[in-house]
């Protein structure tokens, strides 16, 4: 199928069908975030924006990559995270590449936030809709950071039916430079085993689909059964 992979300055237009590729580590900490309970996830533009809008939440949660800071209750790391009780809370997210494409792909039709943790799901979840043609975004390094590349084409292959070995996309994953970074403990609010559980590929039985709710762009799980052959 002819799908798009775009980063996040050549976005001119909404596209239809959005899949928002972060795969470190944006989306890949809001997949575990699900697995540990929380109920949704409300992608704010900006520090001051995500304080705010826990503020006004009520027990809600606030989450931002780089280093922890004051108001925050947890950074952008997958491991850091996997043992948190989000049981019902409501999450905000801000970081620096993931929230900002699903943000400014927000008034598309229909928006999934996308990691190898979900890549089945997500693929299923668009064939089972017959979305047709998907506009990448692939978040990191204004469309070329090979992590978020390598896993878009990996979905991509897997919307189309083709059954893809993982393999070569995670390698591709795996030695990128956001890996690189992680693995060096260059980047603020990492743990040792982020970039392993950022590679697991279909680590969870459900896609990120992102909605308007109101005034808030909020991202919230969705069951996909698995398929015989997907
Ligand atoms: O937290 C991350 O991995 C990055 C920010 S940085 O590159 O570490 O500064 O944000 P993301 O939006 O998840 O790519
Ligand atoms: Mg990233």
């Amino acid at each position: 199928m002819d799908h798009q992979f775009t980063g996040i300055p050549e976005l001119t237009e909404t596209p239809r069908v959005a899949v928002v590729v972060d795969v470190m580590r944006a989306f890949t900490v809001a997949a575990w975030a699900f697995s540990r309970g929380a109920e949704r996830i409300v992608l704010a533009s900006t520090e001051r924006e995500a304080l705010a809008l826990k503020e006004g939440g009520g027990d809600w949660l606030a989450l931002k990559d780089g280093a922890p800071a004051p108001g925050f209750d947890a950074v952008n790391s997958p491991a850091l995270l996997r043992s948190a009780d989000f049981g019902g809370r409501t999450l905000v997210q801000k970081t620096t590449a993931g929230t900002v494409g699903a943000l400014a792909v927000a008034q598309a039709p229909l928006v999934l936030c996308a990691s190898f943790a979900v890549a089945g799901p997500t693929a299923r979840y668009l064939r089972s809709r017959a979305a047709g043609p998907v506009t990448f975004v692939v978040t990191g390094e204004d469309g070329r950071a090979e992590e978020d590349l390598a896993c878009a084409e990996y979905i991509a292959r897997r919307v189309d039916g083709d059954g893809a070995d993982p393999a070569p996309y995670v390698h591709r994953a795996r030695t990128s430079r956001a890996a690189g970074e992680l693995a060096e403990g260059l980047r603020a609010g990492s743990h040792p085993d982020d970039v392993a559980l950022c590679l697991e590929v279909d680590r969870f039985p459900f896609a990120m689909v992102a909605g308007q709710e109101g005034p808030l762009t909020v991202l919230r799980p969705v069951a996909v059964p698995a398929a015989e052959a997907d």
